[in-house]
């Protein structure tokens, strides 16, 4: 199951990309392509550099050397194309739920009824409708994640990077986001760069996985599970393939278990 780390029709292109803070190499010479309508997941130890590498391709932070591309053009700081879910969905917890989704949008000089409408459709798409006059506190973790999410595509961007966005919400809430999200997927065709610590999460959501050896972070292994998910919940968990590809998973890593 592996496959090469680069692709046909890369949206966004990792080419040679290192990055030492300080003292520590956090990535050695990543190189990765990440297609179009694809979810590519990073799996790998604490410490190997996923939520750098995502912040990198974010703009978010300069690599030390090596280059990204998002739609061709080298990435010199955030852009529109380009979206973040934070770990901790980074709401602002004075504006209500429409305000916080309609932010990127505001942010862009959109119409207050244009931004309105768009971001009632997400809000409505992560079933928050009804919730969009509450603030942040009166949701609960999972309720706030969603919010997260539905900023995220209501900008439009071609590209959605998501660092651990369900690690706050219990596991029920976490297989329904784990649906949600490849529903989401299916309509809207982005691209999405997912972190997790789950490898049952990368393999049940993720086109291609790909796993990162500990510090400095290199891409050890590319794993394109064979899944069918247009089967069940239930039957894609207990799938030969789906449990053949977490035990993969597991052996390569199990070598940096400590
Ligand atoms: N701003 C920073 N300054 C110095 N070192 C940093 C900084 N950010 C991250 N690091 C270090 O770089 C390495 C990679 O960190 P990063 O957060 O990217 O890893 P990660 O794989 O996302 O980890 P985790 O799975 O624990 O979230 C770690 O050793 C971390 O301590």
């Amino acid at each position: 199951m592996d496959a090469a780390a680069t692709s046909d029709d890369p949206v966004v292109e990792v080419r040679g990309v290192s990055k030492t803070y300080a003292d520590v190499e956090a990535l050695r010479n990543i190189d990765l392509d990440f297609a179009r309508g694809k979810l590519t997941t990073l799996l790998g130890p604490s410490g190997c550099g996923k939520t750098t590498l995502l912040k990198i391709i974010a703009g978010l932070i300069p690599a030390s050397s090596g280059e990204v591309r998002v739609n061709g053009r080298v990435v010199t700081g955030p852009g529109p194309e380009r979206a973040f879910v934070f770990q901790d969905f980074a709401l602002m917890p004075w504006a209500t739920v429409m305000r916080n989704v309609a932010f990127g949008l505001e942010l862009r000089g959109v119409s207050p009824a244009e931004r309105r409408r768009v971001a009632m459709q997400y809000i409505e798409k992560v079933g928050l409708a009804g919730f969009e006059d509450k603030y942040p506190h009166e949701l609960s973790g999972g309720m706030r994640q969603r919010v997260g999410i539905a900023r995220a595509f209501a900008v439009n961007a071609d590209v959605l990077l998501l660092d651990e966005p369900f690690s706050a919400v219990d596991e029920q809430n976490r297989r329904k986001f784990q649906e949600d999200l490849l529903r989401l997927i299916e309509i809207e065709k982005k691209t999405f760069i997912f972190v997790t610590h789950s490898i049952e999460e990368a393999v049940y959501v993720s086109d291609r996985i790909v796993l990162l050896s500990p510090r400095p972070g290199r891409v050890s292994q590319v794993i394109d599970p064979d899944i069918d998910r247009s089967a069940s919940p239930d039957d894609i968990r207990r799938a030969p393939a789906y449990l053949d590809t977490v035990e993969e998973i597991w052996d390569g890593l199990r070598q940096y278990a400590d």
